[in-house]
């Protein structure tokens, strides 16, 4: 185990949206964020993207040699431009999850992104958790809490998460540690740009709404929202976790819409399953901030303003990157790991007591 001391590390992570690596340095001693380091994004080529959309929804054990081949170079092609690092935390490419089926399918090798970068690597964050009874995700919550310290805020607070899928983490930063009881509660709220991604790729070849364009040309379809809410998930109490595709039935409710009607339903139904998901927290958080890819959306940043009782903001506000805070939360994650701590709680995946995943592949 590592001593308590803190030490550089580098996180990468390649979410469920398809569009790249992120990968970002802290130094941490896997409890306190002591500094932020340099960060760094690879998007995927077309090629790549392809050949990783072509392997959703498979788990080890098929062919996925092509896939495998894109995470690892492209992992290697990024993550090899940083130095210092004592040690990488790896996510890999969720390809599948179904917690209480098949399990979490992260693609990736551990072992041999340790041999090509020549340092210990922590991988394969999720599959203890579900072992035990967890979701396996969200994992970033306890990274959470070390932020809302590391902002000195007092009050709880909402970290929202609108990347492929939406998660929100509930912090409570009064308490010492991220597993004590009534520090957090965390949770999937349901799908946020992965849906509206695949509407624009379908009908206009676009990778995405950029700022909201279409979106905010259109109306919202109030029978196709209600249509939405009626699925079970929403009235499902936390702890609850998704995968990238669960939600494809968005896609068939606003088939007949226009363009811009989609696009503006669809951004709605992202904003409201947030709203409904407010329900399960604890109490009103002070302020809403929001990290991943949708908080460059002002049509959804808007329509969450409008549902939220309390103020929705980008995490700039507070000097945090939204982009990286992923690829920050592995490295933080990947200190933990290497120092026995916790990295998930009944709170955070529904997991029966605090426990850490991972594997660390050390370089021959
Ligand atoms: N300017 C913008 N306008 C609208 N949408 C944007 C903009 N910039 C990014 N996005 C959306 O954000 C997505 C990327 O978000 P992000 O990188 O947070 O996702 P991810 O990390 O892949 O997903 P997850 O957090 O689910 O794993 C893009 O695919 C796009 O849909
Ligand atoms: C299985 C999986 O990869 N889930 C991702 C996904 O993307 C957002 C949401 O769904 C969240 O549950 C999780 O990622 C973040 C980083 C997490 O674990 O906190």
């Amino acid at each position: 185990m590592l001593q308590a001391k803190a030490i550089w590390a580098l996180g990468a992570m390649s979410g469920t949206s398809l569009d790249g690596v992120d990968a970002a340095m802290i130094r941490t001693d896997g409890e306190t964020i002591f500094e932020f380091g340099p960060s760094d994004y690879r998007p995927y080529t077309q090629d790549e993207r392809a050949t990783l959309r072509a392997a959703l929804g498979r788990w080890p054990g098929d062919d996925l040699d092509a896939a495998l081949q894109v995470t690892q170079d492209s992992h290697i092609a990024l993550l090899s431009q940083f130095q210092g690092a004592e040690i990488i935390g790896f996510h890999g490419q969720t390809l599948a999850h179904d917690p209480r089926g098949r399990g979490t399918h992260q693609l990736g090798d551990g072992d041999a992104l340790a041999e090509a970068l020549n340092t210990p690597v922590v991988w394969d964050f999720r599959s203890t958790d579900v072992d035990l009874g967890g979701q396996g995700a969200p994992l970033a919550p306890f990274y959470h809490f070390a932020c809302a310290k590391y902002i000195g805020a007092t009050q709880p607070i909402a970290f929202l998460n609108l990347g492929g899928v939406g998660n929100l983490t509930w912090v409570d930063p009064s308490k010492a540690k991220p597993q004590d009881p009534g520090a957090l509660l965390a949770f999937d709220t349901g799908p946020a740009n992965a849906p509206l991604n695949d509407l624009v790729a379908e009908r206009l070849g676009l990778d995405c709404d950029k700022d909201g364009a279409l979106a905010r040309k259109g109306r919202v379809e109030e029978g196709a929202l209600e249509l939405f809410l009626d699925e079970p998930f929403f009235r499902k109490m936390p702890p609850k976790s998704l995968d990238r595709d669960d939600f494809s039935l968005m896609l068939d409710l606003v088939r007949e819409l226009s363009d811009a009607d989609a696009a503006a339903t669809m951004t709605a139904m992202a904003a409201t399953a947030v709203m409904q998901g407010m329900e399960h927290c604890p109490s009103l958080p002070t302020r809403v901030l929001v990290t991943g890819g949708g908080r460059k959306n002002p049509v959804m940043m808007r329509m969450l303003s409008a549902s939220l009782d309390c103020p929705v903001e980008p995490i700039e506000t507070t000097g945090l990157d939204g982009d990286m805070l992923e690829a920050q939360a592995f490295a933080y994650l990947a200190v933990r790991v290497a120092r026995g701590l916790p990295t998930s709680a009944p709170k955070t995946t529904g997991v029966a007591t605090p426990i850490g995943g991972g594997r660390i592949s050390r370089p021959t």
